[in-house]
């Protein structure tokens, strides 16, 4: 491994105020706005150009792979070249792909987003662990060997999500919670640096105690990273963030796409920043 790991890169980003996670969701309408066709090079144009309106503002991009693979091969050529602008920035990269499977497949999954060389190599995937938590095996080997990142789905934004995600298993302990705890555990386990490579997703929209997460309570060992989307287009507001996320918004990355992307490429920079430094603030008290 060249780079440090996803955690401990992370962990700098927090160290510099940086929380935002700038989405790359190229939506047929914005693109519209962008005053590009919806088309994969309108769909790179909009993801070079948050790209480079994100660098050394936001921590990371989080690229929604639906809008890049709706155009086939085309879309993911496009999606290649964002990639490789964001690594050139040295700007992390979580693919939010949601992959999930049983975990012979799902390792190939985790080879194709995390895979050093690999073409649409990323820094952190997000991951679907429904099928147990076991199956990441793949992708949780890449943690460990390459220094890569998960957000396994936990408690996500939709409002369609509580009739799963709260629901107790055998053990007593809701879907939601369980995935946060074996993430927590798992890093407790293997991180050796203060955050841990494997995060979870809450959604910035909802009442997590509903979700059975006690937001005040800090799991033990390394920081538990946060991808945490529902952020502005859904809702929730960013200057909240403090509050919603509690003890455990330490290691927060704060996902708005929409909002950031509406309006096009003028003004794009000047978004970033502002939300960039509302999240800052949010968290720390601390002006940008
Ligand atoms: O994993 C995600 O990123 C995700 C999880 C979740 O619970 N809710 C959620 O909205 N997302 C993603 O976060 C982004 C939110 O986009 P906006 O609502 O436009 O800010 C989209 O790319 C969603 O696919």
């Amino acid at each position: 491994m060249t780079r440090p790991a996803f955690g401990a890169r992370l962990a700098a980003e927090f160290a510099a105020g940086r929380h935002l996670c700038a989405g790359i969701d190229p939506h047929g309408p914005l693109l519209a706005g962008w005053g590009v066709a919806d088309d994969a090079d309108g769909a790179e144009r909009m993801g070079r150009d948050v790209v480079a309106a994100a660098a050394g503002v936001a921590a990371c991009v989080k690229p929604q792979i639906a809008f890049f693979e709706r155009f086939g091969a085309a879309g993911f050529a496009a999606l290649e070249r964002v990639l490789a602008d964001a690594r050139e920035a040295g700007l992390l990269v979580v693919a939010d792909v949601k992959r999930g499977d049983i975990g012979s497949s799902f390792a190939a999954y985790a080879d194709t987003w995390l895979a050093p060389g690999s073409p649409l190599e990323a820094d952190a995937m997000t991951v679907v662990a429904y099928q147990g938590f076991g199956t990441l095996a793949g992708a949780l080997e890449r943690v460990q060997r390459d220094g890569k990142g998960l957000f396994v789905l936990a408690a996500t934004s939709n409002p369609e999500a509580a009739e799963v995600q709260q629901a107790r298993r055998a053990d007593g302990r809701t879907v939601a919670a369980a995935m946060v705890e074996d993430a927590a555990a798992w890093n407790a386990a293997h991180a050796s640096g203060p955050v841990g490579g494997v995060g979870v997703v809450l959604g910035a929209t909802l009442d997590l105690s509903a979700f059975g997460i006690d937001v005040a309570v800090r799991p033990d060992g390394p920081a538990l990273p946060v991808l945490a989307p529902g952020f502005g287009h859904q809702g929730a507001r960013i200057e909240d963030a403090g509050r919603v996320f509690g003890g455990i918004g330490h290691a927060l990355l704060a996902n708005e796409s929409r909002s950031i992307l509406n309006g096009g490429p003028a003004g794009l920079s000047d978004r970033i920043r502002e939300r960039a430094a509302a999240v800052r603030f949010a968290l720390s008290g601390e002006p940008a």
